[in-house]
């Protein structure tokens, strides 16, 4: 069974865009509207689905002007239902305000904000629960893949989500993201990227089902751009992109629609 191809463009805590902007600054109420204007006059393959994840303040902006058709994601999303929990926001606020997909597990707040395996995991399952989809990330670090742990740190970063939400992952898709391909210039190559997918598919088969092996989309990030995404989506098991410094510029349509071109 065909896999629609996905592509997740992550805006981090920037929207910088090249026309608006000089490097380095984080970006303007308008250059938002200007990437969203940008992806609503594209033309886009219509069998891809794209999901973009602006910082959170500009969510509701966000899915206000982009077209429909296109969905937002938030970069981050709390594990209970409401409550005194300063700074968080919640699954329901999400959906009432017409956010469909949350990203989760990404490195950055792995490593920089401490979030543990299981506490990816508890989010994941709010977000399912409450009829998110959800972006979840995983992948290894230069020293985990220098000591070929490359796949024992993916997979146990995703049992985690399995003993949490058990066996239906038709509302995630995977992101396998190096962390030493993310924001380095340093794209995995196919064969590598390639690799780790296959093995992610083969543990979905083993650990999740069948049905979740065949079905459940893995997409890959780090230093995707429009120049390498061509072969990377030639792959087989590679089911779509996660892009974050590419996808704050014009050719985030060219990655979009790379499984066309
Ligand atoms: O979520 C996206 C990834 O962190 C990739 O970022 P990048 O495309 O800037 O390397």
């Amino acid at each position: 069974m065909a896999r629609q191809f996905f592509v997740g463009g992550n805006f981090k805590m920037s929207v910088f865009y090249p026309s608006t902007l000089e490097k380095g600054q984080n970006g303007t109420v308008q250059s938002i509207k200007e990437i969203i204007e940008n992806l609503n006059n594209a033309k886009i393959d219509e069998n891809v689905e794209v999901v973009i994840s602006p910082p959170t303040i500009y969510l509701l902006l966000t899915r206000e002007h982009l077209r429909s058709g296109l969905e937002v994601a938030a970069q981050n999303v709390f594990n209970k239902p409401n409550g005194a929990f300063t700074g968080e926001i919640s699954v329901s606020q999400l959906k009432d305000s017409g956010i469909t997909w949350a990203l989760l597990g990404h490195s950055e707040r792995r490593t920089i904000l401490s979030e543990s395996d299981d506490f990816v995991a508890s989010k994941t399952k709010a977000a399912l629960d409450g009829g998110l989809g959800v972006i979840l990330c995983c992948g290894e670090s230069l020293e985990q893949r220098e000591a070929e742990k490359t796949i024992e740190v993916v997979t146990s970063q995703l049992k985690a989500v399995a003993d949490a939400v058990g066996k239906d992952w038709s509302k995630i898709v995977i992101a396998y993201e190096p962390i030493w391909a993310i924001g380095t210039g340093k794209v995995a190559s196919t064969e590598q990227a390639q690799e780790v997918h296959k093995a992610i598919r083969e543990w979905l088969k083993k650990e999740v089902s069948d049905e979740a092996a065949e079905k459940t989309r893995i997409i890959y990030g780090g230093s995707v751009n429009e120049k390498n995404c061509g072969e990377l989506a030639k792959q087989e098991d590679i089911d779509g992109f996660l892009v974050g410094g590419a996808s704050l510029k014009p050719a985030f349509v060219d990655i979009i629609n790379a499984k066309s071109k």
